[in-house]
């Protein structure tokens, strides 16, 4: 009979019910999907699967669930699915973060890791992060010496993030600055996966239909434009440096100059050619932002918590006033500034700033915790949930407390490498993100900047801890709402 032929039943993964046509659509719809897809998980299990409109999709919420995704079934997890918004985005998957597994990704990935975010190249941006810090310091100090002192944290963090980004890029500020970050503003929710497109990549109509798709084109072709100028001045540059030009001696070797190197001699098996270039550096612009989103987070959290703001303060001051500025040598060491790195910890483990990591897909049908998992299914580390769970962070897990890091051995060996995975911001395995040494240089360096340099107060809040923390929807989990706050001078700043 036609039984007897059938292949063997699959067991798959557990989840909510769900409907013709939405799925499992309604359990998530008007939530952050990171928060509701928490939820869900208590009631389904650390494996879960959605249907998210069409899309089957696996939800991963404990720590032996991602150490399967990440680690143990690595290679078969190690691609990613291209929603249609982001096929569009990235045409097609052409850079880092969204290609598809295979040699494309695997060669650029290779030249963003070896010659572009190494320790020994993140070390030689440090005279441009010590500039741009200074730079935002003097301008919280003018504020600082106004008679209503309020200082934009939210622009002024942008701007130091993608200003210290484009120079270790591109080798100097960019004119264009303002329009890459407003292209990218408009990325990010359009890169959360959730646009009509995304749901029912099955539809022509609703593909047809859709707004997202044709926004996300005309942000790329927008970030195109300013990456083409950008690169021809560049190029301009260099000729006349070749040429005997004054073309400012003495500066780092920016990630341009790199790869323009590697397109020249052949030292690659296969060159880069000027396209894989330009998607390479929008992958650095846009995977920095998210810098940008944890010092906003943590500056909103030592607000709340006075004890905590009292107590980097004092250790930064105790490493640097006498230096009268943030030394990167002192902040390598650890030692002396070991609660700001607990502080650092604690904001991630809060606020993943890429609450459900970037999706990967399954390449071949595969087995999670006893469940299978067919070929083809989207796959979510629901980072932030694990950063909240109460199994890993016993007692206060929802609250911002730095000490636990020094609470007993096991947990502060926890660290963001990517091996332990309560804390898993930064992903882990083969794609796990390759900037997190030159992220973390900026966040540490910019906090211990602005916690050296001045006290920080929220005019009109009486009670810190009533300090609004909603998130924002998107691919980064953002503060919805500002930051505005009051600098008051305690260190002078260099240069005023
Ligand atoms: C500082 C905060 C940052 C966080 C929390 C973060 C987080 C992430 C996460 C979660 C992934 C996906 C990991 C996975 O699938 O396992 C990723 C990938 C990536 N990130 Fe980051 N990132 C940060 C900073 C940066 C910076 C500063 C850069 C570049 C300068 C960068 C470049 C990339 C790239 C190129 C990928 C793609 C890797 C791949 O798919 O092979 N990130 N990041």
């Amino acid at each position: 009979t036609k039984r007897r032929h059938a292949a063997p039943a699959l067991r798959l993964p557990p989840g909510p019910w769900a409907l013709p046509v939405i799925g499992s659509l309604h359990h998530i719809a008007g939530r952050l999907p990171h928060r509701a897809m928490r939820d869900l998980a208590r009631r389904h299990g650390p494996v879960m699967l959605l249907r998210v409109g069409e899309v089957p999709t696996l939800v991963v919420s404990s720590r032996e669930a991602a150490r399967e995704v990440m680690k143990t079934h690595d290679v078969a997890f190690a691609s990613r699915p291209l929603s249609a918004t982001l096929r569009a985005m990235t045409d097609g998957g052409r850079d880092i973060i969204f290609a598809p597994y295979g040699d494309r990704w695997r060669r650029l990935r290779k030249v963003a890791v070896v010659e572009l975010l190494s320790a020994r190249r993140v070390l030689s941006f440090r005279g441009v992060r010590e500039g741009e810090v200074a730079a935002m310091l003097r301008a919280a100090a003018a504020a600082a010496a106004t008679a209503r002192p309020a200082f934009d944290m939210r622009a002024a963090l942008a701007t130091l993030v993608a200003d210290t980004t484009m120079r270790a890029a591109v080798g100097n500020r960019c004119k264009h600055r303002d329009v890459l970050l407003r292209e990218l503003e408009r990325c990010i929710p359009l890169a959360g996966g959730f646009n009509p497109a995304d749901l029912w990549p099955s539809s022509r109509i609703v593909g047809r239909l859709s707004g997202a798709v044709g926004r996300a084109r005309a942000c790329r072709d927008a970030v195109r434009k300013v990456l083409d100028s950008i690169v021809d001045e560049h190029l301009e540059r260099m000729d006349d440096m070749a040429g005997g030009g004054n073309g400012g001696g003495g500066e780092v070797e920016d990630f341009l100059q790199v790869m323009l190197k590697l397109h020249k001699d052949g030292s690659l098996e296969i060159p880069l050619n000027m396209d894989d270039i330009k998607h390479i550096i929008f992958d650095i612009f846009a995977g920095s932002e998210t810098s940008s989103v944890v010092l906003e987070w943590a500056m909103a959290e030592l607000i709340r918590n006075p004890r905590s703001m009292e107590r980097a303060a004092a250790e930064v001051r105790r490493a640097f006033a006498s230096r009268g500025a943030v030394d990167e040598d002192a902040l390598a060491g650890g030692g002396e500034l070991r609660y700001l790195r607990h502080v650092v910890r604690e904001t991630f483990r809060l606020h993943a700033p890429v609450p459900l990591l970037v999706p990967r897909v399954s390449r071949e049908p595969c087995r999670v915790l006893g469940y299978d998992v067919p070929r083809g299914t989207t796959v979510l580390v629901n980072a932030w949930a694990l950063g909240r769970d109460e199994r890993y962070w016993p007692g206060d897990p929802e609250e911002f407390r730095p000490e636990r890091f020094e609470d007993d051995d096991a947990m502060a060996a926890v660290d963001l490498r990517g091996a332990d995975f309560e804390l898993v911001p930064f992903g882990a395995g083969r794609r796990m993100c390759p900037g997190m040494p030159f992220g973390l240089a900026l966040i540490e360096h910019a906090l211990a900047g602005l916690l050296l340099h001045f006290d920080w107060e929220v005019p009109g809040l009486a009670d810190p801890a009533k300090l609004d923390m909603t998130e924002e929807f998107g691919i980064t989990a953002r503060r919805k709402n500002g930051l505005l706050l009051c600098p008051i001078l305690r260190v002078p700043v260099p240069g005023l």
